[in-house]
């Protein structure tokens, strides 16, 4: 399947299975401390075999075109686990988890199975925001002697942002939907109406002060 048709079929699942929360007068607060009327929640789709099969069958495409070099899948926790976990499983491929911080007791690790030394590993997210979280899971990779040679999430708002970021650490992002996409499908499907993306546009403009 293309990456259009890809984009397209995850973001009307997604929006089929409830995984996408619209609630303008209660703002979600997202991990980068930015409000949003908008929460793309993909953990959800764990719940459903076929979307989550789905899923997995595409990243798990995209990673061998992308990254035919890759050695390691490392998830980022949380939401990164169970479905890199999925993936590693599909390719055969040994899986690890990066926290995003030190466990404060037992091995006290960040990453947590065999540290990839000197592996290509490719980083694992359910979704792009800033791209923070993704970019510190790399860090701590990079840091203790892994060689990552790419990231891919399942959803990424496509925020300005998060390119340069990823742009700054010299990491290529394969990401399957978009937020674009979504927007337009949930529109043509009438799960949000025009007044609800004239909002969501308004949000857009400056999404790290929307809401304070
Ligand atoms: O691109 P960013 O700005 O970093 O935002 C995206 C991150 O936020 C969410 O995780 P969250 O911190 O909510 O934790 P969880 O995965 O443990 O639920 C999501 O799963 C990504 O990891
Ligand atoms: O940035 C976040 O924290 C975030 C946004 C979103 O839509 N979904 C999610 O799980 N996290």
């Amino acid at each position: 399947m293309d990456t259009r048709l890809i984009s397209q079929k995850i973001a009307e699942k997604l929006l089929e299975i409830e995984a996408i929360k619209l609630s303008p007068d209660q703002p979600f607060r997202w991990s980068s401390g930015w409000q949003s009327p908008i929460y793309c929640d993909n953990r959800v789709a764990l719940a459903f075999p076929a979307v989550r099969t789905l899923i997995k069958a595409a990243l798990a495409e995209r990673i061998k075109a992308s990254f035919p070099n890759v050695e390691v899948i490392a998830g980022v926790a949380t939401a990164g686990i169970a479905q890199g976990a999925l993936v590693a499983d599909l390719l055969g491929l040994p899986f690890g988890y990066v926290r995003p911080e030190p466990k404060k007791h037992g091995m006290g690790n960040q990453i947590e199975g065999p540290v990839p030394v000197g592996k290509n590993v490719v980083v694992l997210e359910d979704l792009i925001s800033t791209g923070g979280s993704s970019l510190k899971a790399v860090k701590a990779l990079t840091d203790s002697g892994a060689n990552v040679v790419g990231a891919i999430a399942i959803f990424t708002y496509g925020f300005e942002v998060a390119a340069s970021a990823f742009d700054a650490a010299n990491v290529p992002l394969e990401v399957l939907s978009h937020y674009q996409t979504l927007i337009e499908t949930a529109l043509e499907k009438s799960y949000i109406s025009k007044k609800q993306v004239e909002l969501l546009n308004q949000w857009r403009l400056s999404p790290e002060t929307w809401g304070q």
